[in-house]
């Protein structure tokens, strides 16, 4: 056996450059590259083996653990999990800040390979710097708590290891049904240790990303569901961009008249103006969607997870029979469904083969529905602030708009402009998305003029994704404008890789809507009975001690063109319209620090949110929150 002597980091780098995936037989490097923060648990291991011979991988350094581990899986998600990035963290901290990404990944079914630093294996010096020491346990370090979040977990104690732990993250992220955070814990000695690897394991391999093709017995079942149904609904979940299934999803439609919603992972697969798609769908989506599901007789789902926005905590369905196809077994089971086992693809082309001449009983339910939604989203896009304005989420603070708009300096809603940017942005342009009001407002109201051009990271809805995840997205898709939709909280949780943006010349456009507050959580508060507590920005007040001061005021743009960010401010559509404009004329990154006032997002349509609400309370909005809980639970199904 011929061997070559490598440290284990060293054989690692190899190992990642002779890693390649075929998908439809086209071939392609499946690592693009490795963001770094070094540190002591990783630099002299891993860190060493990139600087002497990093081969084709491009070497970045991320700003925060969590950030760029969230611009890795942004990549990943954009390139529709067919090329991925690796992150090394040193041990420790540096570890610990990418728990929460690998989470993210894991909800989302998002490759992302972690490689964070580990405590000695030979213990010989510890406790080591930033070593936890469970004193019930000494095997035990930061990286464990990657366990739960992780689809592979592994740590490489021994040089020889490294070829098994590689071998099956390798299976784990190029597997389509059950893919994810990948974690290889690495011992900070283990990585400088030497061995004789066999030549065998760095040559090049070719991991197949399989379409898995449905039994025919579960395509008759599905066949004969389909034909004994008049109202169906399809769903197009995130699985059908992934398996490059939009063509032949449009195509079932179009020849069973069947509408369909989008989920937010699916939504951008087809164009929002195409005649059959209804749009977001659930507790974030619009009447369309939602008017047509309540009346269908089957839902079909197509490579969705079924989660409570999408099924509105189960109560959306109310007279469906379900129908799924999903190349997981387990998402493919959800709410006891018929279910066809594959890849959505082979899955929706044998079902259509089998359906032959069969047809919707749709007249012009579809057509009425897109037009009503149409004239809702005309009238939310130009909603001012006017005398007497009642906002969209009336009756919480009503009456502190006025300080809102002395304090903000803006009478700008946020609903206006959405509509307005809608129409400023490139058709091509990708927005980036995760958290606060945004996701909601923006699966309703955004127009998806191109393919892809739709990037919402609504698994975990991590505040803090929507930058790094921005710059991800950049560095897939280099050509297409990419703007990061983001409120004031999530912007406030963690922006810092809009600085490796400016490092890389990868340019992004951050949006920045200020409503001075987790407006969303606000609503969903005071929506339940609560008053307003902890989710306005306002300063302490000395004289109640609580958080009832005034409400703040931040700078953001101001703070961010200290960091070499092209900025603007904007209070007015004027304003909004010039800045985004000449925003499309810089090759720097932007930042467009909008003042809306609260309360003018979009609310809810026909649609309910099962969210934990206190049986027990002395305040009578609270009781009346939980009576309407428990009313709505019985309209909804059990599982
Ligand atoms: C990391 C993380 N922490 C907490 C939450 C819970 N959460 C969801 S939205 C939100 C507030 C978002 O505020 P902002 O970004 O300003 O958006 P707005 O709702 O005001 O539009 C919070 C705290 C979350 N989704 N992610
Ligand atoms: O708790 C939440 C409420 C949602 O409205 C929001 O979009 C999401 O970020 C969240 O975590
Ligand atoms: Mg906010």
């Amino acid at each position: 056996m011929s061997t070559i002597r490598l440290t284990t980091a060293q054989a690692l780098v190899k190992f990642l450059n002779a890693q390649y995936v075929e998908f439809d037989g086209i071939q392609q490097r499946f690592i693009k590259g490795i963001f770094t923060i070094f540190g002591h648990g990783n630099v002299l291991g891993l860190g060493q083996a990139l600087e002497e011979n990093a081969g084709k991988l491009e070497v970045y350094q991320g700003r925060n653990e969590q950030g760029m581990a969230n611009a890795a899986m942004a990549f990943a998600k954009q390139k529709h999990r067919k090329q991925i990035m690796v992150c090394t963290s040193s041990v420790g901290p540096g570890s610990a800040n990418m728990v929460t990404s690998a989470a993210t990944a894991t909800a989302n079914n998002i490759p992302v390979l972690l490689l964070p630093g580990d405590v000695f294996a030979t213990r010989q010096p510890d406790p080591v710097l930033q070593q936890i020491e469970q004193t019930h346990d000494l095997s035990i370090s930061t990286n464990d708590a990657f366990r739960p979040v992780s689809k592979y977990w592994d740590r490489v104690s021994r040089p020889e290891q490294l070829m098994s732990a590689m071998l099956n993250a390798m299976r784990v992220l190029t597997n389509p049904a059950d893919t994810g955070a990948v974690t290889i814990a690495l011992p900070q000695d283990v990585q400088g240790e030497a061995w004789d690897y066999p030549v065998s394991f760095f040559e090049k391999r070719i991991h197949r990303i399989e379409r898995r093709s449905p039994s025919p017995e579960s395509v008759q079942d599905a066949v004969k569901l389909i034909q004994s149904k008049k109202k169906p609904l399809l769903i197009f979940g995130g699985g059908v961009r992934y398996s490059e299934a939009a063509d032949a999803f449009v195509k079932f439609a179009e020849v069973f008249n069947i509408p369909f919603g989008e989920t937010q992972a699916g939504k951008s697969g087809v164009e929002s103006n195409h005649p059959l798609n209804l749009g977001g769908l659930g507790v974030t989506g619009n009447s369309a969607a939602n008017s047509i599901a309540k009346e269908a007789d089957l839902v079909i789902g197509v490579g969705t997870r079924f989660t409570d926005f999408t099924t509105a905590s189960k109560q959306l369905f109310g007279k469906a029979d379900i129908l799924t196809i999903n190349i997981s077994e387990f998402h493919a089971s959800k709410l006891d469904a018929a279910k066809v086992v594959a890849d959505a693809k082979l899955g929706l082309d044998a079902i259509a083969e089998g359906l032959e001449s069969y047809k919707s009983g749709y007249e012009d339910e579809i057509e009425k529905a897109k037009q009503g939604w149409q004239e809702e989203l005309d009238r939310l896009s130009s909603i001012a602030f006017e005398e007497n304005f009642t906002p969209e989420i009336a009756g919480h603070l009503d009456d502190q708009l006025p300080e809102y708009i002395e304090a903000l300096g803006t009478e700008l809603t946020q609903t206006s402009v959405l509509g307005t940017l809608n129409v400023l942005v490139d058709d091509e342009a990708i927005i980036v998305g995760a958290a606060g009001s945004l996701p909601g407002d923006l699966q309703r109201m955004w127009n998806t003029k191109s393919r892809n051009s739709y990037h919402m990271e609504y698994g975990y809805s991590c505040m803090g994704y929507e930058i790094a995840g921005a710059l991800g997205v950049k560095m897939a898709e280099p050509e297409r404008e990419v703007y990061a939709m983001t409120g004031d909280g999530s912007y406030l949780m963690l922006h810092t890789e809009l600085i490796t943006s400016l490092q890389e010349g990868k340019k992004i456009n951050v949006v920045l809507f200020d409503n001075s507050g987790f407006g969303c959580i606000n609503n969903l508060q005071m929506e339940n009975g609560m008053g307003s507590f902890g989710t306005e920005f306002r300063k302490r007040n000395p004289q109640t001690g609580k958080m009832d001061g005034p409400v703040m005021e931040i700078d953001f743009a101001k703070a961010a063109e200290g960091y070499g960010v092209k900025t603007y401010s904007v209070r007015t559509r004027v304003e909004l319209i010039a800045a985004v404009n000449d925003s499309k004329k810089q090759s720097v990154s932007t930042l467009i620090d909008i003042k809306v006032l609260p309360k003018t997002m979009t609310h809810g349509y026909d649609s309910w949110w099962h969210v934990g609400v206190a049986e027990v309370s002395e305040k009578e909005s609270i009781k009346k929150a939980y009576a309407d809980k428990e009313t709505n639970l019985e309209k909804a199904r059990a599982y």
